[in-house]
């Protein structure tokens, strides 16, 4: 029998709004405990807004996200929003509930980002270090000063693991810029991981990878959720490494949902086709 469905992340009618730009048009979607969902459409759909959204960095506009049942980000139009608002469903939500981006990793969802943000002076065990600080009673502070000196350990032996598992160890101490681009892109996962997360997002983590180079990052993506038990939600454009890893895919164009379904659903839906070829023929 099949296990009953856990949902980690519940998206429902987020709309961004820009001035005038509707980045992302009354959203919903799910992703379930031990999915990989991606999220893909042609440049400017949305997708990374959104995850700017599900992750705290923009307030959005209208709608909400829950995380593992609970709710971590609500907004509807207000003020001069309210007037210029050109979502739907700005009626279903009253509440306003603002979380920053460290407050919702430590509630256990981590990114990556398409242009990779490493510490850039700090090595490649730095920077994980510092990332296990997100979800620990220790900090740089306390490190400095030899406080919480048995989590300190744990936490460079979590460094150090998480180093080993994504193939750096032999460069642990380098400078993190110095890597070649496919490994900085590792060591930005490994340093989302050591947040200790239950959903990681990853947006474009093949960019700029050769197909080798993203082929193995197919097996690592699946290797590293099943050895840390996480969901995934991934936005990219490499569509051979989406239908090889993902569960479900959901389609976004000029901010709205156009599609959704599995990935042979997907590649053989004729609104999708359209879509990325730029027929606009997208309702
Ligand atoms: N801070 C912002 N201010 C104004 N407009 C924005 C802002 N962020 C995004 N947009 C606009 O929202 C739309 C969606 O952008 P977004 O980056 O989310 O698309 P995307 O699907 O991630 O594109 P790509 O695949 O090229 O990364 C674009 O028209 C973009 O210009």
């Amino acid at each position: 029998m099949a296990e009953p469905r856990e949902n980690v992340l519940h998206v429902e009618n987020v709309t961004m709004q820009f001035g005038g730009v509707v980045a992302v048009n009354n959203l919903s979607l799910d992703v379930d405990k031990g999915e990989i969902v991606a999220l893909i459409g042609p440049n400017g759909a949305g997708k990374t807004t959104a995850f700017n959204v599900i992750t705290g960095v923009y307030q959005p506009t209208n709608g909400r996200v829950q995380f593992q049942g609970d709710t971590i980000i609500e907004n509807h139009p207000r003020g001069k929003m309210r007037k210029n608002y050109l979502g739907e469903n700005a009626e279903l939500y009253s509440n306003s509930i603002v979380r920053t981006p460290d407050c919702i990793t430590k509630l256990g969802i981590a990114r990556t980002f398409q242009n990779i943000r490493l510490f850039k002076a700090m090595t490649v065990f730095e920077n994980v270090l510092i990332a296990t600080h997100m979800r620990s009673e220790a900090n740089v502070f306390s490190a400095t000063f030899g406080l919480n000196r048995r989590e300190e350990m744990t936490n460079r032996e979590l460094a150090m693991e998480l180093i080993e598992m994504v193939g750096l160890k032999d460069e642990a101490d380098v400078l993190a810029t110095s890597l070649p681009y496919g490994k900085q892109r590792r060591l930005e996962i490994a340093r989302a991981l050591a947040t200790k997360p239950s959903l990681l997002l990853l947006d474009e983590p093949a960019a700029g990878m050769n197909p080798q180079e993203t082929d193995d990052l197919a097996d690592f993506i699946c290797r590293i959720k099943a050895a840390f038990h996480l969901s995934v939600f991934v936005i990219e454009h490499h569509m051979d490494l989406i239908m090889s890893i993902s569960d479900r895919i959901y389609v976004l164009n000029f901010g709205k949902l156009i599609a959704q379904g599995t990935p042979e659903e997907i590649q053989n839906n004729q609104i999708v086709i359209d879509a990325y070829l730029g027929t606009g023929k997208t309702n």
